[in-house]
């Protein structure tokens, strides 16, 4: 079933299934009392409409332990809005939608591209650093959870077992990472996270030598994962990414700001599956390509940042390290699925693995040729220092989007 491993670098939080949901739940609901539990849940309109969200919606609405949810609602109109408002009414808990695109919310950004600190880009990141803009103004929740929406195998243990670790006053983490395995219609998923993310540490390691970086993200066994929980006390400091680097920054900001023993993994689930996103070869700015890019250069940037020089010839080299090992990988992730009666489409990872080699040079080159570019979204400390009434305002533009709108529903 499982094992008790431990990689020495962060701690890994097991699920010996030997403690029912239950009795963990009563004991988030004591912690809760003292320490008040937040969900943020970054979403596309487009994911109400998917089979994932009524499952999630269900699930949440049964958790008591929760102070409040902050959905962060992307690419919707107002209509949308109102559709959204109207669909998480089903949530038992104290709530809020908060329309990314609202007029307030565009003055807003205005606000803050005049003081040059506005996110360069719409996405994931954004919608999350907006999320917990509102969460910090709130100021009454000690402990934050994330994870994603499109999540088809969603129970609320998995929201239990990933906020546990930071809810419990006496273990000393400030950040939990969620992980499990991705296994969906008797297949082996996580197509980046084996196919780029493994191969690639494992490469840099040979090409660029030991790093403290590299190997404290080898030790996570899902770094992709978005699902994560953290102390609100970090949040002000937190500087991520606004493109598919988000989860990787997360790791790394937990990397540079906190000791290693505030951060763990923990297993979430038994298994996960979402909606897949479609590799995209032939597009570098859609889907797992352009994923694949942006994660790249995030962990480039973290190196440099930590004083690795990067040239043409590094990457040059990484690129057939990487390949190799990946075909080494492959050979694993291969026997693994057969001897568990599962499939792997070989000829499918090979182009996978053919992309993400060339990604890896186009994101060297990027590096290279843009030592400036900075995707961060400026922390919310920042802001806070260079617009003292800003967080305020968020909020009230929240909450008068929500009541201007909910009256129309
Ligand atoms: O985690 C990953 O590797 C990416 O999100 C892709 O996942 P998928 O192969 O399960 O769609």
């Amino acid at each position: 079933m499982t094992d008790f491993h431990q990689n020495g670098n962060v701690a890994t939080l097991h699920n010996l299934r030997t403690r029912s949901s239950e009795e963990m739940t009563y004991e988030l609901e004591t912690f809760a009392q003292s320490r008040k539990i937040a969900l943020i849940l970054p979403c596309l309109y487009s994911e109400l409409e998917t089979e994932a969200m009524p499952r999630i919606l269900e699930e949440l609405s049964k958790v008591t332990y929760l102070h409040r949810i902050i959905i962060g609602l992307d690419r919707a109109d107002e209509a949308q809005f109102r559709h959204a408002q109207q669909f998480f009414k089903g949530l038992n808990q104290n709530h809020i939608v908060i329309w990314n695109d609202s007029p307030r919310m565009k003055d807003l950004g205005a606000r803050l591209e005049a003081l040059g600190l506005a996110p360069m880009e719409q996405g994931k990141g954004k919608n999350v650093w907006s999320s917990l803009g509102y969460l910090i103004a709130c100021e009454d929740s000690s402990v934050m959870a994330i994870h994603d929406c499109d999540i088809v195998t969603y129970t609320n243990e998995l929201l239990a077992r990933l906020v546990y670790p930071v809810a419990n006053p006496t273990f000393p983490y400030q950040v939990a990472k969620g992980f499990y395995s991705r296994v969906g219609q008797e297949k082996l998923n996580g197509r980046v996270t084996r196919l780029l993310v493994s191969p690639l540490l494992i490469a840099l390691k040979r090409v660029i030598g030991d790093r403290d970086y590299i190997d404290y993200l080898r030790s996570f066994r899902y770094p992709l994962s978005g699902e994560f929980a953290m102390r609100t006390s970090i949040l002000p400091d937190l500087r991520i990414p606004s493109d598919w680097g988000l989860e990787i920054g997360v790791l790394s900001e937990a990397w540079r700001n906190l000791a290693p023993k505030a951060v763990c993994q923990v297993e979430i689930a038994d298994n996960y599956d979402h909606k897949h996103q479609d590799l995209s070869p032939e597009d570098a700015n859609t889907g797992l390509s352009r994923m694949s890019t942006d994660i790249c250069k995030a962990i480039f940037r973290k190196l440099a940042a930590d004083g690795t020089v990067f040239t043409p010839n590094v990457f040059r080299t990484l690129k057939a390290t990487y390949y190799r090992c990946a075909l080494d990988l492959l050979e694993a992730y291969y026997t693994d699925a057969k001897m568990n009666g599962l499939t792997i489409d070989r000829h499918k990872e090979e182009q996978a693995i053919e992309l993400f080699a060339e990604n890896i040079m186009r994101a060297g080159h990027t590096f290279l040729e843009n030592p400036h570019e900075t995707p961060f979204i400026p922390t919310w400390n920042r802001v806070h220092s260079a617009d003292s009434k800003f967080l305020a305002d968020l909020r009230s533009a929240a909450v008068a989007d929500e009541q201007e709108f909910s009256s129309l529903v």
